[in-house]
């Protein structure tokens, strides 16, 4: 026996599961034998007593639970900090720990009511003294880790857990003699097994499997080579006997049934200090504000949720409720991350919701400069669709050209600073870049009820996300009203289009859009042009005849016949010009002077002369094309519909046509007031607006005042 180590240990007189407080739990209230429970009990304790010493503390009634004394706290050298236990099930336990360490002479620390800790359940040190692992997610609050690191001076390492099977660190990691390390790795996130794995060598882990893992493995008790457990399988039991250790097995399926088993019936009270610690924890903290109809839009619910499936946690500092449906409300959030990356990531996601910092907190934005052409600094912010403002000399200046996955480059001129979106590639030397995420916000426009419903009444998409239930006749309707108010005002109107809108009999449709002033500029591919042809010249579409829709003999090499003739013309408008090419949708588009861009790709036949193979060139002319669109249709084109929808700002009206709902439901994922997803065949589609557009017969008129 070591006198050196101790154990708490305290009887099952009143165990039972009373509750549910955890998975285990489901099923198994009043299912645990008193008798057998005592007889494991007494087994596991006879065996602790051959090799520590075990203190008992008495049970008590009421908190069948307490049996469990890993959770009693957390100990270090001579002092505690007391479990806050998050179940109101187990906290009446708190008071007879609390007595018991400060009759033992303990040095006491206490948590904050609202600030959850479950002890040695879900913290455990290091065997070699170096730091502590903290687990977080189920129990135990990652805002207490920072304490935890202050109050046993010791640097503290967090881990998120994931599956509500292991809720205590303890359930699924065990700490081992000699810097071993027991654990299951699907019971955390990535970010937490790559800290695991930059602490532990490899071959120092022994990760085990589910099968083990659900026999509570992990949750064993270690006495310098001694490992004692439940039950461990063969092959478990050689791999730990190879690197010395011991294995007991106990069983202890009596207290499975409460979610506990070895390690959780013992709190080790003589955890010496080890030399080498120091207080630190990667722990971080900031505090952001949010603004809008956080309610009606389930803004906050998605900050929240952000937050914590990202591996932080959250604490809502204050909530003002707007006094109205009309006004906003706002809110103050603290989050707290497990490390600066973490952190970052999370600022990152919460900014493009339109969180900001609070003021005091904002400083001026940091800026790298670029010292190689085409490449941003490490740490650059990645812009997103949304108006985004950035902080310089203390003022909030808007970012000029915004779209998605750029930089933020920021200049000082005569005027003041000004700052613009930026694509990597056009990043020269010395520009000054945005790095970090302190002192950005995006503004973001979200709608209340009262107004999305105001909205819905005049026009505006049926909301968001997409279902093919959804009647198309009826977003075709409003589409229609849309098309026709943009033209009537003279706005602009882009479509993107796939040959698909060729195969399936909409070119006509398209090319009357064309003549009839819809549509004011075209992107797509070299095939939509390239069928569009064919379809004009030959009246097949890779070779099948549109009007009787079968497959022409020797039709597989019309579209080639096609490129070819406009090859020998030198372009699509050469083509018209020379009366070679007489009708389809890029007659059209000459004819009415709508400007297109054909975008090369890996997949092109020819190309046609017209089609751009220079990627950059195609992009910038794309960028160009879209530049104060009203309204983008996309028809059919998943490769060109994600490159325009990456391009284009917050704020412009998206429809997104497609066969397909992942390709809509991921074209349409930018907001309710954007855009909507039709999912049905493109030249139905097609079919249906124009009729639409017929039937609006007067054009739109502004309602005049009387
Ligand atoms: N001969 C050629 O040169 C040739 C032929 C084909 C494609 N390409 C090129 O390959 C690239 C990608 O082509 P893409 O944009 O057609 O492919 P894509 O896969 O990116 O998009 C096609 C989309 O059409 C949808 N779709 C299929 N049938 C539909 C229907 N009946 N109604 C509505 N939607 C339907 C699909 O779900 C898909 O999302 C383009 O640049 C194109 O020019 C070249
Ligand atoms: N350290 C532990 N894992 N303790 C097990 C605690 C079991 C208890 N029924 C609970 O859910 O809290």
């Amino acid at each position: 026996m070591s006198s050196s180590i101790r154990f708490l240990m305290c009887s099952p007189k009143h165990y039972d599961v009373d509750y549910v407080i955890n998975p285990w739990m489901e099923g198994n209230v009043h299912k645990s034998s008193r008798d057998r429970a005592t007889e494991q009990w007494q087994k596991l304790y006879h065996i602790l007593k051959e090799h520590a010493i075990v203190d008992l503390i008495e049970p008590q009634q009421g908190v069948p639970d307490m049996v469990f004394t890993a959770n009693a706290g957390l100990v270090l050298e001579r002092t505690v900090v007391l479990s806050r236990f998050y179940h109101k099930e187990r906290q009446g336990e708190e008071p007879f720990f609390q007595q018991w360490f400060e009759d033992q002479g303990f040095t006491v620390y206490t948590l904050p009511k609202e600030l959850p800790f479950e002890g040695a359940g879900d913290a455990l040190l290091d065997r070699e003294g170096r730091w502590l692992w903290a687990g977080y997610g189920f129990r135990s609050e990652l805002d207490s880790h920072p304490l935890l690191a202050k109050w046993l001076d010791i640097e503290v390492l967090s881990l998120r857990l994931m599956d509500d099977r292991f809720y205590h660190l303890d359930t699924c990691f065990c700490p081992l003699t000699n810097g071993y390390l027991l654990y299951y790795p699907p019971a955390f996130d990535a970010y937490s097994n790559r800290l695991i794995e930059m602490r532990v060598p490899p071959e120092k882990r022994i990760a085990i499997d589910e099968a083990d893992a659900v026999n509570f493995a992990c949750n064993a008790v270690n006495i310098d080579h001694i490992v004692v457990m439940n039950k461990a399988s063969d092959n478990l039991k050689a791999r730990l006997e190879e690197v010395g250790f011991h294995i007991i097995e106990t069983p202890l399926t009596e207290f499975m049934k409460a979610g506990g088993a070895a390690k959780c019936l013992t709190l080790r009270v003589t955890e010496p200090l080890q030399p080498v610690h120091h207080a630190a924890a990667t722990v971080e903290s900031r505090t952001i504000q949010l603004e809008g109809h956080l309610l009606d839009s389930g803004l906050i619910n998605r900050a929240l949720d952000l937050i914590v499936e990202g591996g932080g946690s959250f604490q809502v500092l204050n909530f003002s409720l707007g006094e109205q449906r009309q006004s906003t409300s706002s809110a103050e959030v603290r989050v707290t991350a497990p490390s600066h990356d973490v952190m970052e990531k999370l600022m990152s996601q919460l900014i493009d919701l339109g969180a900001g910092l609070r003021p005091q907190e904002v400083c001026d934005n940091p800026l790298e400069e670029v010292t190689l052409d085409g490449v941003a600094p490490d740490d650059f912010y990645v812009t997103t669709i949304y108006p985004t403002e950035v902080r310089v000399n203390c003022q909030w200046v808007r970012v000029n050209n915004q779209r998605m996955d750029g930089a933020i480059v920021v200049s000082q001129t005569a005027e003041g600073p000004i700052a613009e979106c930026k694509l990597l590639r056009d990043l020269k030397k010395g520009d000054k870049v945005v790095v970090g995420v302190d002192g950005i916000r995006t503004v973001r426009k979200t709608e209340s009820r009262e107004q999305r419903t105001t909205n819905d009444k005049e026009f505006s998409f049926m909301g968001s996300g997409v279902s093919s239930e959804r009647r198309v006749e009826l977003v075709v309707e409003q589409i229609g009203w849309e098309l026709r108010r943009i033209r009537d005002q003279g706005g602009r109107v882009v479509v993107v289009a796939g040959p698909v809108v060729i195969h399936t009999g909409g070119g006509e449709h398209l090319s009357r859009l064309i003549r009839e002033g819809y549509v004011q500029a075209l992107l797509g591919g070299n095939a939509i042009a390239v069928h569009d042809i064919e379809q004009s010249m030959m009246g097949t579409s890779l070779g099948v005849d549109m009007k009787r829709g079968v497959s022409v003999r020797g039709g597989h090499r019309h579209h080639l016949k096609a490129i070819n003739t406009i090859r020998r013309c030198g372009s699509i408008a050469k083509a018209v010009e020379q009366g070679v090419l007489q009708s389809g949708v890029f007659y059209e588009c000459i004819k009415n002077n709508v400007p297109f861009s054909l975008a090369g790709s890996i997949r092109d036949d020819g190309p046609l002369p017209d089609t751009r193979m220079d990627l950059l060139e195609a992009q910038r002319e794309y960028a160009q094309l879209i530049q104060g669109a009203d309204m983008i249709l996309m028809l059919s084109s998943m490769l060109h519909s994600i490159g325009v929808g990456n391009m284009t700002p917050a704020g412009v009206k998206m429809v997104c046509v497609d066969i397909n709902p992942a390709v809509v439901t991921k074209l349409s994922d930018r907001g309710s007031v954007e855009s909507v997803g039709v999912v049905t065949d493109v030249g139905l589609f097609l079919s249906l607006l124009v009729k639409q557009l017929d039937r609006l017969t007067s054009p739109y008129q502004i309602a005049q005042p009387v």
